[in-house]
């Protein structure tokens, strides 16, 4: 039986490199698209995939000797786990390898809002110098809810260490979860606390559109938003709604309900969201940095060699 891994994503070189010398064939194709995988993918037991595209029934079809999924990142809402469990193959994903990259952009989005950078830089390149309309807030003192304790939602807590802030997290899976930096709440007490909301959850048909007009409707203090993990969890007009009406004080967004152009740039809200002061968005490169790309890999080859 062939011991071959397709590679259909940029992932760093470790991986082939290791999973070369476990006894595998690797071919690196980080260019291939989903129908030149379909074609070769029943040569493979294993397949490496980052989001290029889904990994679903009609991929599984054509992989009659797929026996893994290496995910090279943390979400699996491109992958059709369900599927993949009632067909014996084994899954694999490096939350491990991205979690600070993300822990630490979701604080400088944070602090960035906190401290009108955005807004700030822009005015004095256009010739404007106001220091109290730029007139931040600090994070001591603050409040900060946390909804997902997984990986990221660790991440972020742990980062948040020495700003002086009261963290609180609430996972809908988890109890007996708390730690030296962060507290188990309920929902109710993030709702009634928190003066910062950051997502750390992953997206599924449960939490799709999870955050709207109404989640955020309950919060009864006016919050800086975070949302670092999937855009398509956030009603994107809920958030442009609470901005204008003061309920969210300026929202960080590396996820949006649609990512990349073209496709943004037809979205109703993308014009408004994209003029918004209070907004800061980033392309999805929380977890995507020039360190995790290597320890991503580095993960997901340990945990290639206990599969
Ligand atoms: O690890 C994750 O869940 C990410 O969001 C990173 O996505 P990517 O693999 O860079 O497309």
């Amino acid at each position: 039986m062939s011991k071959k891994i397709l590679i259909v994503d940029d992932l760093h070189p470790t991986f082939k490199e290791e999973a070369i010398k476990l006894g595998f064939e690797v071919d690196d194709e980080p260019q291939i698209t989903r129908a030149e995988t379909l074609a070769k993918i029943k040569d493979y037991v294993g397949i490496a995939v980052r989001t290029k595209f889904r990994i679903d029934a009609e991929i599984f079809e054509a992989a009659n000797q797929l026996k893994f999924i290496a995910r090279a990142g943390a979400g699996l809402d491109n992958i059709d786990v369900k599927l993949a469990g009632e067909k014996g193959i084994k899954l694999i994903n490096a939350p491990e390898g991205n979690c600070d990259a993300v822990g630490e952009h979701a604080v400088g989005l944070l602090l960035s809002l906190m401290n009108n950078f955005r807004r700030a830089d822009m005015e004095i390149r256009n010739g404007i110098w106001d220091r109290e309309g730029n007139r931040g807030y600090e994070l001591k003192g603050k409040k900060v809810g946390i909804v997902g304790y997984g990986h990221m939602g660790q991440s972020f807590a742990q980062k948040l260490a020495g700003f002086g802030v009261d963290v609180m997290a609430y996972d809908k899976y988890k109890t007996g979860f708390s730690d030296k930096f962060a507290r188990e709440v309920s929902m109710e007490e993030i709702v009634k606390h928190s003066d910062v909301l950051s997502l750390h959850i992953p997206l599924t048909t449960e939490t799709k559109q999870m955050v709207d007009d109404e989640y955020f409707y309950h919060f009864k203090k006016p919050i800086f938003f975070i949302n670092t993990a999937r855009g398509e969890i956030v009603n994107t007009q809920a958030v442009l709604k609470y901005i204008k009406e003061g309920k969210i004080l300026g929202a960080g967004l590396d996820v949006l309900e649609a990512e990349k152009f073209p496709n943004l740039s037809g979205q109703t809200w993308y014009r408004e969201l994209s003029e918004n002061q209070k907004v800061i968005l980033t392309p999805h490169v929380g977890g995507w940095t020039f360190d995790s790309y290597r320890k991503i890999s580095e993960v997901l080859v340990e945990k290639l060699k206990s599969l």
